[in-house]
């Protein structure tokens, strides 16, 4: 199978690859990594070719004269021959004579390359089985193309490399053929290729143009490539950034049917986790893409992610996801399945981890596992544990039920006190207001949910019922029209207040690059804005006279939050909110503090928020305690600074986390070349290539 060489990235190109980029692959500037079984250029030509054609006036014979030729006189035919030398009077009488002008050569063909070389990038070109149109609209004049255009020459013909005229006019930088194959209207699914152009010399003006015009955003090459998986599968892993998601971007905009698949049943989303794009997964999940379709041989996304190995980050993001991570393909091989092919323990311990290997009675025998288990005696303990341990989260819950109530502190404790716990339906909040309930304060909860508000209170009556041998304290719940309306009818209610604790909040996963406004909007009202709303109402309808304790839920946002960007956001402005308002408040008798959960604390509400359980299980391994925390252990370091042991600790951020801010970054950055070093060598060179106007500032 040949291969053809567009661009000047080098994919690594693995047999999943291959299966999934059919003929189009990237080659480095160097030409390594080839294909197997790719023809080896015998004709090697090199050199900085800059073969822009700007100053090329459509008439003239200008031809870049710095394109090396073609290097193949073989049998070339007379067509071709006319085309080298330029010479419109011989093929309008080969016209004339009816001359085939489509016929492609076939001799003993010398295979040859093109190295083309434009500012940064580097491009080579292999040349085999072309016919005159392909040599046109390397080497010839506008006028010879137009000369041959009208003698009958076919503007979509394929070279035995499966490449139109365009693609070759556009991979030696022919900028002005390119305009005029494209005016002519003529070539197979113009807006495939002017993708291909945007990818490769950023022609985004061109792609919007031809949106703008009504071109079939969907419409498939002859192969069946869509225009959105060529572009996804000729990006570079660590296309994080600029024009690549542009591209992506632009399609999703213009309508590309995001789950369209190639012959093979592959779709976007399927290229994007083999070539472990993550901010593309992100991307077309965002635009509804289906994380579970199959292609024809049974494979789903992350099965693709699995089989393009060290694709830890991109299996991570789809589980997030909510992918189905053991379902077998056409051949009944699940993703452990080729985990255990690989021997790939970091694909192993993120299975396990998600509960994605069920079959595991074949796992500690596996070939390659033995093996591993045989060099590295640790993973051969942890292995022997991980089977041993039972794993699902589920049982975790279970155990964090709260079916029982118990407290470290003193029973009575918080006895007729009066607090406002927002969010306390659920998760955490829910045991911050037993826990309280239990220490005998009065509480109310709020949310946005009326029903789970009123199932939580019933619950959690019925519960302290049972565990509490004294006179069950007043549980309210309260539906947060607006928060200040909430904190009007608690003080109504009782006519005191406490303690508040600000532990409504949220957000969703998403690459910083994809929030909208709105969701922008809706995490920072929701934690930034509610809390200090919910604090300024505290304090001046009650605190300010009476005293008080305010806590703040946040989160370990403290090494930036990638993903959680809005919430990170909004959680630093609370730590600092709380500090502010603890030195502000201080002379009212009213304490504010924060607490900071690891992103570790399991709930099923908090789980589902997510769509599984996969993200907990994530994190757990980027704990130093390497467990989950429970909700309980938040509820504890709240009770403590409510309680009066705290009473000197006042503007301060407690940490629950099991260690987790002292450790790991919760992502994985992709290896990368979009670091440029500075030194005085570079800045030198830098100096002389802009002219060497002297000393320039670098701000
Ligand atoms: C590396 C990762 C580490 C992860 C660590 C995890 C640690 C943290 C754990 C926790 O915090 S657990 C607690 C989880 N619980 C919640 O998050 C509570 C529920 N959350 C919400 O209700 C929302 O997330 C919210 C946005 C905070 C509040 O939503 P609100 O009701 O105010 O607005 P909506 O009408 O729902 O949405 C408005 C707007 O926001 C955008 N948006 C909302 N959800 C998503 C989403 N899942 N994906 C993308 N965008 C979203 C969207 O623009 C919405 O507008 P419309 O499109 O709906 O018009
Ligand atoms: N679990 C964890 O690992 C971590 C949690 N946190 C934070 O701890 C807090 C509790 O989370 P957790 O218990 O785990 O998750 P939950 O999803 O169970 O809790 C979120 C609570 O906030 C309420 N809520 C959300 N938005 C609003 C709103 N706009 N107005 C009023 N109430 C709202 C929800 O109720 P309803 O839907 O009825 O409105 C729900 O009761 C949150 O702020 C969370 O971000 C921080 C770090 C880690």
């Amino acid at each position: 199978m040949m291969y053809m060489c567009l661009g000047d990235q080098n994919f690594g190109v693995g047999e999943n690859d291959r299966r999934y980029l059919g003929d189009v692959i990237m080659i480095n500037p160097e030409g390594e990594d080839l294909a197997e079984g790719e023809a080896v250029p015998v004709c090697h030509m090199t050199g900085g070719h800059d073969v822009s054609c700007d100053d090329e006036d459509e008439d003239t014979y200008a031809v870049p004269s710095d394109i090396p030729f073609v290097e193949n006189k073989g049998d070339e035919n007379e067509v071709i021959s006319a085309v080298r030398e330029n010479d419109c009077l011989l093929l309008q009488q080969l016209a004339q004579k009816n001359v085939d002008f489509n016929s492609l050569c076939h001799c003993q063909w010398v295979p040859c390359t093109i190295r083309v070389q434009r500012g940064d990038f580097s491009r080579q070109l292999q040349m085999t089985g072309y016919a005159a149109i392909h040599v046109a609209v390397i080497h010839a004049s506008i006028k010879t193309i137009k000369c041959l255009l009208t003698g009958g020459a076919d503007i979509n013909l394929r070279d035995s490399n499966r490449r139109s005229p365009l693609q070759l006019a556009a991979a030696v930088d022919r900028l002005k053929v390119v305009r005029l194959l494209i005016d002519k209207g003529d070539c197979d699914n113009t807006f495939l290729m002017a993708v291909f152009l945007l990818l490769t010399f950023h022609y985004e003006d061109l792609v919007r143009t031809l949106v703008e015009s009504g071109a079939d955003v969907n419409l498939p090459d002859i192969k069946g490539t869509t225009p959105l998986s060529f572009a996804v599968g000729h990006m570079y892993p660590s296309s994080n950034f600029g024009t690549d998601l542009t591209i992506i971007r632009i399609l999703l905009d213009a309508g590309c049917d995001v789950d369209k698949s190639n012959p093979a049943g592959a779709s976007a989303l399927m290229l994007a986790a083999g070539l472990k794009l993550v901010p593309v997964i992100h991307m077309l999940l965002s635009a509804g893409a289906n994380i579970n379709k199959m292609d024809n041989a049974g494979h789903n996304a992350f099965h693709t992610a699995v089989a393009g190995q060290r694709n830890l980050s991109a299996m991570q993001t789809l589980m997030w996801n909510g992918a189905a991570t053991h379902t077998s393909n056409k051949k009944g091989e699940t993703p452990l399945d080729k985990a255990l092919q690989f021997g790939s323990i970091s694909i192993l311990r993120l299975l396990l981890s998600a509960d994605a290997a069920p079959h595991r009675h074949d796992i500690m025998t596996a070939p390659r596992i033995v093996q591993l288990r045989n060099y590295l005696p640790e993973f051969d303990a942890w292995l022997r544990q991980e089977m041993h341990e039972p794993r699902s989260l589920r049982r975790i819950c279970h155990v964090s039920d709260m079916a029982v109530i118990s407290s470290v502190f003193r029973s009575g404790l918080f006895k007729d006190r009066v607090a406002i716990v927002t969010g306390g339906g659920t998760g955490i909040g829910q045991a911050i207001a037993l826990e309280l309930l239990y220490l005998g304060c009065n509480v109310t909860i709020a949310s946005r949910k009326v029903d789970r508000l009123e199932k939580a209170a019933k619950d959690m009556n019925s519960r302290l019922a049972k565990h509490l041998n004294a006179p069950l304290p007043k549980l309210n719940t309260f539906l947060n029209a607006t928060f200040v309306q909430k904190k009007r009818n608690t003080v109504e209610v009782h006519g005191r207040l406490d303690f508040l604790v600000n532990n409504a909040g949220g957000q969703f996963l998403s690459p910083a690059a994809n929030i909208t406004l709105k969701g922008w909007s809706a995490v920072i009202d929701t934690n930034l804005t509610g809390t200090f709303l919910c604090c300024r109402e505290a304090y001046t309808q009650y605190m300010k006279e009476n005293g008080g304790t305010i806590i703040n839920i946040i989160a370990d946002m403290f090494k930036g939050f990638p993903l959680m960007s809005h919430t990170g956001a909004a959680r630093a402005g609370v730590d600092n909110l709380t500090k502010s308002l603890a030195i502000e408040w201080a002379d009212s008798g009213v304490r504010v503090n924060a607490v900071a959960p690891g992103s570790s604390i399991y709930s099923d509400t908090a789980a589902a928020n997510y769509g599984s359980d996969d993200i907990f299980s994530f994190i757990k391994s980027r704990v130093p305690a390497k467990r989950y925390g429970t909700v309980e252990e938040i509820s504890a370091a709240v009770c403590f600074l409510l309680s009066p042991a705290a009473a000197f600790i006042s503007g301060e951020t407690v940490f629950v986390d099991g260690g987790g801010k002292l450790y790991q970054n919760m992502l994985d950055i992709p290896d990368h070349q979009r670091s440029k070093a500075y030194t005085w060598e570079n800045d030198v060179k830098e100096q002389e290539s802009s002219g060497n106007c002297g000393p320039q500032s670098k701000l």
